[in-house]
């Protein structure tokens, strides 16, 4: 029976199970909330990295679940799993909305106190990229000084991306994917090749034929869609808070961050379109 709906029935002993702040170590998450000013905008600068660092954590994570499934030639799974990043990469996008009530006054006022730190610097968002096939051996470089993150993403450049991935079930489920596209290099870019848009022609042409690899096929584009949303919305917030000056990480800045908007994951899945 349960008694009065009030709060004195609540519990108030921890001291042989865990509480809330606990559980989920609040005093260590919310302890990293470190200003190095007192600038009232650093607050909301730290807390939007922390945030967006937090579902780039969950993002990776339902992203390698995902490929090890794809990998054992299941669709089900990683269908849900990359629903679920797309829902994350809608969050990422979002925060740029709070960022940018911060004006290029208001980050001047703390810009000078973290040096050369910069997301470009982020080991999270570098796993991503090179899950997704975006991989450079420079942007490596700035974790040289680390082991512990250097080692592991240099391992993963020798793993084959999410896109190596979907071709090779393409192939297992009998479409005509060359073998030089299923044995390539997976360290390099990917090339786009003529045979591999065929390949998906055939699927969007009669998609109740194949309709999982359509399905797999579209969830791809969604995610590809929500990264360069994700990277114009950055773009956008650079320019208007600090310009056209250098980035804190080296790079030329906006510059730098308008070329990556060029970059293509899944080359023959935008091709197709024109083609059907
Ligand atoms: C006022 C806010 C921001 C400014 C002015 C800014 C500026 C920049 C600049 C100029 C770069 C190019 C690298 C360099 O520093 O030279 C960069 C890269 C990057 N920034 Fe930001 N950024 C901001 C907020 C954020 C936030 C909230 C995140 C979220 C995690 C983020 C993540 C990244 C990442 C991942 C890169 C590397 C991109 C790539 O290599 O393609 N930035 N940022
Ligand atoms: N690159 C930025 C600095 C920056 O945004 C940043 C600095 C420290 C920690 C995270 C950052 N976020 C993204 O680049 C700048 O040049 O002002």
């Amino acid at each position: 029976m349960s008694g009065p709906d009030t709060p004195e029935q609540a519990h108030a002993d921890f001291s042989r199970s865990l509480s809330y702040g606990e559980y989920l170590r609040l005093d260590e998450l919310l302890g990293a909330h470190q200003p190095l000013t007192g600038a009232h905008d650093e607050h909301l600068f730290i807390a939007v990295h922390h945030v967006s660092e937090v579902w780039l954590g969950l993002i990776v994570r339902e992203l390698r679940a995902a490929m090890a499934l794809l990998e054992a030639g299941s669709v089900d799974g990683p269908l849900k799993m990359l629903s679920r990043v797309v829902q994350a990469q809608v969050q990422l996008t979002a925060a740029w909305d709070v960022l940018s009530t911060m004006t290029p006054t208001d980050y001047l006022t703390f810009r000078g106190a973290f040096g050369q730190a910069s997301g470009f610097q982020s080991a999270q968002y570098r796993t991503l990229e090179f899950l997704l096939g975006n991989r450079h051996p420079a942007l490596l470089r700035p974790h040289a000084q680390r082991p512990d993150v250097h080692e592991p993403l240099q391992a993963l450049m020798q793993a084959p991306t999410l896109y190596d991935l979907t071709l090779r079930l393409l192939a297992a489920r009998g479409l005509p994917v060359p073998p030089a596209v299923l044995q390539r290099d997976v360290s390099q870019p990917y090339a786009v090749d003529d045979a591999v848009l065929e390949a998906w022609l055939q699927v969007y042409r009669d998609p109740s034929a194949y309709w999982e690899l359509y399905e797999l096929a579209e969830k791809l584009m969604d995610v590809e869609d929500h990264f360069r949303r994700w990277r114009f919305a950055h773009l956008t917030t650079v320019e208007r808070v600090i310009g056209f000056k250098p980035g804190s990480g080296g790079t030329s800045g906006a510059g730098y961050l308008r070329r990556a908007l060029e970059t293509v994951l899944f080359p023959e899945l935008w091709a197709v379109r024109t083609r059907l």
